[in-house]
């Protein structure tokens, strides 16, 4: 069996993975706040855990993995978003999860085994309060309840920092009920105009960090393999989700192995919402970017080192997949090259994986490539729609044809004005141009539109 190594960002070293369960391998990543269209930062997450997935399902199986990422359909910056805007706030996370499956789905992502949404798993959330409280771990006060983090003595080891360094540190919110000033909430009160649900305490709403730990153990236990996330989870969200899970139930261990991608930046600056200076997937996908272009250049800087999108990278994966379409259209999918499982089991090496495939291209082995390509979520059919020849057939024959005799012409009379014009109306049209010795071949680009090739069949070969 294929060796995994991944990089466990508490240890900060490369580790083999081992399964708990290699009949059932658990992986937890954490999804999207659901207000908003996701920007291209949000995907790089989606797509780095969507080529882990794949990689785990070829390795143990596709019926021995169980995906988990959930859905917050309960948050104030939503609540925040339904007051500005009127609507109701059930219609906007609908909305927003819609949108959210169309532009990752176009990314190629495969949708998660379960996509728990925390308003269908407040029970579990109560109920692990109440036992945090219950062990002394979590306290009532003024309609709230608090996780007491210096009852829980390894808080701050997946992120290296101390307790009192967080303090000093850390813009934490004080306010006056709480026993020290880096507890966090567990769960808060609701006035009648804010979602809320009956509990010990009163009616309200759970805070993010219980979330992830009641689903992620309604779901796949107390202990499970991975737990995945943007870099900027790692405190505190992930350190509070360990705190969580581990005081309430510390019997088991909660996630083995964590992983965390660095961040999509623009100008040196992770593209955020808050900042604004983000752009979303479907802007990408409405400019004429195909969603498989986004995902090669995702794929290609290695998923723990900051990376920045440019419309050069965009143009030029473009340009490579359109070949690398054309050289797999003609071949059967093959089993993938075993170079390509071990360049993904070495940390998801995809950068060395793209590497790859440029050799299998080379060689022309359409079936590798196509094979090896399916790993990483490429070459796929539907996603390799945008790349299929548009154009009419036979009207580019008869184009060609044309002109191949209109440069005869030009030849002898020396005058190669029509020719040129032609030439330059179909580079124009996305159609390339090729002067063989003996004739003029056209190869359409992917932006061909077909209307515009008829256009100009009836003006150059009427
Ligand atoms: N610039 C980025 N690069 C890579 N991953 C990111 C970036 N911004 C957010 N993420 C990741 O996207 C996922 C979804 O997060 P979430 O929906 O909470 O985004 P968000 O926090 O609303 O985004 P923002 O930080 O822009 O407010 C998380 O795993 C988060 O780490
Ligand atoms: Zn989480």
């Amino acid at each position: 069996m294929t060796t995994i190594r991944l990089t466990n960002t508490r240890t900060r070293r490369k580790e083999l993975f081992e399964p708990i369960d290699p009949g059932n391998v658990r992986m937890y990543v954490c999804g999207p706040t659901v207000y908003d269209r996701a920007h291209l930062g949000n995907a790089r997450p989606v797509v780095v855990f969507d080529v882990l997935f794949r990689l785990l399902r070829h390795v143990y199986g596709a019926d021995h993995v169980t995906y988990v990422r959930n859905v917050t359909d309960v948050d104030d910056k939503i609540n925040a978003r339904a007051a500005e805007s009127g609507r109701d706030i059930r219609a906007i996370t609908e909305e927003t999860l819609r949108w959210y499956h169309e532009d990752m789905d176009a990314l190629g992502a495969l949708r998660p085994t379960h996509e728990p949404r925390a308003t269908e798993w407040i029970g579990a959330m109560i109920a692990m309060i109440g036992t945090l409280i219950d062990r002394g771990h979590a306290y009532e006060a003024a309609g709230h309840v608090l996780f007491r983090v210096r009852s829980y003595r390894d808080y701050g080891a997946l992120s290296g920092r101390s307790v009192d360094d967080m303090i000093a540190g850390a813009r934490v919110e004080v306010a006056p009920f709480k026993e020290d000033p880096l507890d966090f909430v567990l769960w808060k009160p609701s006035d009648p105009s804010l979602p809320g649900w009956e509990s010990p305490w009163g009616r309200g709403r759970p805070g993010w960090h219980i979330e992830c730990s009641a689903m992620s153990r309604a779901l796949l236990g107390d202990s499970f393999d991975i737990h995945g996330g943007g870099l900027d989870l790692q405190f505190p969200h992930h350190e509070n989700e360990i705190a969580q899970s581990r005081c309430a139930h510390p019997e088991g261990g909660f996630a083995r192995l964590w992983m965390h991608n660095e961040m999509l930046l623009v100008d040196g600056r992770k593209m955020s919402k808050s900042l604004g200076n983000f752009f979303t997937v479907r802007d990408l996908l409405d400019r004429g970017v195909p969603g498989e272009v986004i995902r090669f250049v995702l794929l290609s800087t290695h998923y723990g080192r900051p990376m920045d999108w440019t419309d050069a990278k965009a143009r030029e994966a473009q340009e490579i997949l359109f070949r690398w379409h054309e050289i797999a259209r003609q071949a059967p999918e093959g089993p993938p090259h075993p170079e390509m499982v071990d360049l993904l089991a070495d940390d998801l090496n995809t950068a060395g994986a793209i590497a790859l495939l440029h050799r299998l291209a080379g060689e022309g082995d359409g079936a590798a490539l196509r094979g090896s390509a399916a790993l990483l979520g490429l070459l796929g059919e539907e996603m390799g729609r945008w790349a299929e020849p548009k154009a009419d057939g036979d009207l580019l024959a008869r184009l060609a044809q044309t002109l191949t005799q209109e440069r005869v012409r030009a030849r002898q009379t020396r005058d190669f004005s029509t020719l040129d014009r032609a030439r330059q109306a179909l580079t124009e049209a996305g159609i390339e141009v090729r002067m063989t010795a003996d004739a003029v071949t056209l190869h359409p680009g992917p932006g061909t539109d077909p209307a515009r090739l008829r256009e100009l069949a009836a003006e150059i070969a009427p």
